[in-house]
């Protein structure tokens, strides 16, 4: 196997990436499975990581018992859990399967003395914090080595802000509360979750919390809206009438059974290997209604050449064979990036990714790991500022690095699709939202029986 070379031709140095994220030398290569021909599918995705971890952590400051049933199993939602139980709420698993499990969740007053860690999980520290303000004595915050990198500026300082003491601006901190709530301003336009984390813990302040945004857009709106809908759901009162303002009245949690939707956003690898294809790949339980940001697969794919219908069973795709390029504005939906990006790689014409600048700041720098990978393939991908311009040049077999990251690994999976000797490095990465991938891969091209 050839060594690794990056886009400007130089090697990778040995144990860390040019993201700077120490790596796993020993990480196994997976050898991405071609497609024989045009997949036929039902895939059945697990419950969606954004809403598990809000529902979990809801039910753990909800006024009662609560169930959250169908919730996904993986490292992301498993931290989530342990977080939670370490500050004090009970965490009764029962249905479990791979990755997938219902929690009987009976919430106690929050407790200090704590250590959390939030692996690379950006639902774990950006939402935990706020929680930790709650308790009666220090919480310790700590993650994988890339997580110190990732933005916590703006939530920490709202902390801060409203009176809890802070040790520093990034993971590891300490977090020393309680505090009683109040106004706060910050600038949320390196990460949504900024805003979520606030909101989800607010209803439990003694004022409650309003949040003002200041700064350029705030990106993945979608998700700010999945946590008023949640909160709401939950009764607590939000006024959001203002734009870039929301105002969280206190008031009890209230518990609820809740069953979590599909992961749409997981959905998108295998979406779109029915466009590479030229197949059809069917996702059930596709929710009519909902905030998940992976909804606005369906305009994307079908932008890209893809025929996109609701059928009995489902979401169903179907690609011709070819792929084409795409002008897409990701700002709100910046997740889907890999994967779209992914497709770009292999479609007919150019392609602009635009208003994602903020994923730099995700699990990996996505703009860069993206643009180098696609290249280390032969392909032409290049950085602008805010986004990514790919243009069709034939790929060949290599190494597809995934920097940690699960949805770098999927899109080097959807690369090899069609490109025979693609090895991704580190699938087991995909554990962070998906852990079931590599199976529910290899099913979906026939290899073994697939779960519908
Ligand atoms: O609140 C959430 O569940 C998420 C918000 C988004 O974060 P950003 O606003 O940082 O993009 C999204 O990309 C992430 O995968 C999940
Ligand atoms: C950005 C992502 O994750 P996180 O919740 O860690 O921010 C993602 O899953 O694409």
């Amino acid at each position: 196997m050839a060594s690794p070379q990056s886009a400007s031709g130089g090697a990778v140095p040995h144990g860390i990436d040019r993201n700077g994220v120490e790596k796993n030398a020993a990480a196994p290569l997976w050898r991405a499975p071609p497609a024989a021909g045009p997949v036929r599918a039902t895939v059945r995705l697990p419950g969606s990581k954004s809403v598990t971890n809000r529902a979990l952590l809801l039910a753990a400051l909800a006024d009662a018992p609560g169930t959250v049933r169908l919730a996904l199993r993986s490292r992301d939602a498993d931290l989530m859990a342990a977080a939670l139980r370490s500050l004090g709420a009970e965490m009764a698993p029962s249905n479990e399967s791979a990755d997938s499990v219902d929690w009987a969740v009976t919430p106690h007053p929050v407790r200090g003395g704590a250590s959390v860690d939030v692996g690379l999980a950006g639902t774990v520290m950006r939402f935990v914090p706020p929680v930790a303000a709650l308790a009666d004595g220090p919480v310790f915050f700590d993650g994988d080595a890339h997580a110190r990198k990732r933005p916590m500026g703006p939530i920490l300082g709202a902390l801060r802000a409203l009176g809890a003491s802070v040790d520093n601006d990034a993971l590891p901190f300490t977090i020393r509360g309680p505090i009683p709530g109040g106004e706060v301003a910050l600038d949320a336009s390196v990460s949504s979750q900024m805003v979520s984390g606030l909101l989800l813990a607010a209803a439990r302040f003694e004022k409650g919390v309003t949040v003002r945004h200041s700064g350029p857009p705030v990106p993945s709106m979608p998700h700010i809206q999945m946590t008023v809908q949640m909160l709401r759901q939950a009764g607590v009162e939000v006024d959001d009438s203002e734009r870039d303002v929301w105002r969280v009245q206190p008031g009890p949690i209230r518990a609820r059974d809740v069953t979590v939707e599909p992961d749409l956003s997981n959905a998108a690898p295998f979406l779109a290997a029915a466009l590479v294809t030229g197949g059809s790949v069917v996702v059930p339980d596709w929710p009519e209604e909902t905030t998940q940001g992976g909804d606005a697969l369906r305009g994307l794919l079908a932008e890209m050449g893809a025929r996109v219908e609701r059928v009995p069973e489902g979401l169903r795709v179907t690609g011709e064979g070819t792929v084409r390029g795409i002008d897409a504005d990701l700002h709100d939906v910046s997740e889907l990036t890999p994967t779209i990006a992914a497709l770009a790689a292999l479609a007919d014409g150019p392609s602009r990714i635009r208003g994602v600048a903020h994923i730099r700041g995700h699990e990996t720098d996505r703009i860069t790991a993206l643009a180098t990978e696609v290249n280390r393939l032969g392909g032409d991908a290049r950085e602008t500022d805010d986004g990514l311009e790919i243009h069709p040049r034939p790929l060949t077999g290599g190494v597809f690095h995934s920097y940690a990251d699960h949805r770098m690994a999927t899109a080097g999976a959807v690369i090899g699709l069609a490109v025979p000797g693609v090895e991704v490095e580190d699938i087991a990465t995909t554990a962070k939202t998906l852990p079931e991938f590599p199976r529910m891969w290899a099913a979906m091209l026939g290899s073994e029986e697939h779960r519908a």
